[in-house]
């Protein structure tokens, strides 16, 4: 039953490392996976679609709750998001749309109509959730929350590489900048902002490579989960 799979929440800041990680471990463990931040983009990019206003609640709250995406995941692991017929995998990636994102997801009525959605994911054996606030509003019941942080200057070289990699023409001072503009309207605006749980375990990644990452979370993760 979907409500008795496990939760393990993954939150923070841009460029922490989270879809990382939470890829890794939903892999090792054979759950799901669910990369909340995904659908606050695909929204950011059908609001550029349409021509709304990202900050215009009563046009994006409809657009949210009607959403024509699907997830879909194909034989080597690879994610495929889809958006009204179009594949926009890698679209959604760019920090333009991160940063349209970012505002579309400060208005408290879109992120009511997301809920729903995000739940979903949550089925047996256990889900992987990366995002804001996973372990706050979304799945406060979770029994293992993590909060990943980084240095703002540690994210924005991540970031540089990794948009780099994709053949993106990236400036690691706008990127610092962008992730900074960010940082601070994820976590000041009014509803489900960028806060640790109460119960998350803090985790500072700046000087750590994904695997010890991802060695010390699993572990973590067995010990609360009682896994063998
Ligand atoms: N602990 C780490 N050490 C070094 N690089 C990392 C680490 N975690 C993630 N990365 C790299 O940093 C980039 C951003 O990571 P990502 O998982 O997309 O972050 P987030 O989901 O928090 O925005 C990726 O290219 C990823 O491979
Ligand atoms: N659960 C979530 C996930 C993302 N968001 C918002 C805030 C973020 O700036 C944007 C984009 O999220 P995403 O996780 O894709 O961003 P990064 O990969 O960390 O740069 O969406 C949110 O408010 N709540």
């Amino acid at each position: 039953m979907q409500q008795d799979a496990a939760v393990i929440t993954i939150d923070g800041p841009s460029g922490s490392g989270k879809g990382t990680l939470s890829r890794l471990l939903a892999q090792k463990l054979g759950w799901h996976f669910l990369d909340s931040g995904a659908i606050y983009r695909v929204l950011a990019l059908a609001a550029i679609h349409h021509q709304i206003d990202p900050e215009d609640e009563d046009a994006v709250q409809p657009l949210a709750a009607h959403l024509d995406v699907q997830f879909s995941t194909d034989d080597d692991g690879e994610v495929k998001i889809i958006l009204e017929g179009e594949n926009v995998s890698s679209t959604i990636r760019t920090e333009e749309v991160g940063a349209v994102a970012s505002k579309v997801a400060a208005l408290p009525r879109v992120r009511e109509a997301l809920l729903r959605r995000q739940r979903a994911f949550r089925e047996v054996p256990g889900l992987v959730a990366d995002g804001r606030d996973m372990g706050t509003v979304v799945f406060p019941q979770a029994k293992v929350k993590i909060f990943l942080t980084a240095s703002a200057e540690v994210r924005a070289q991540r970031r540089f590489l990794q948009l780099k990699n994709k053949g993106f023409d990236v400036k690691i001072g706008d990127l610092l900048h962008d992730i900074q503009a960010r940082d601070e309207r994820d976590t000041n605006r009014a509803t489900a902002p960028l806060v640790a749980a109460e119960d998350a375990l803090m985790l500072d990644s700046s000087d750590k490579d994904i695997t010890q990452v991802l060695d010390e979370v699993y572990q973590y993760a067995k010990s609360k989960l009682q896994l063998v």
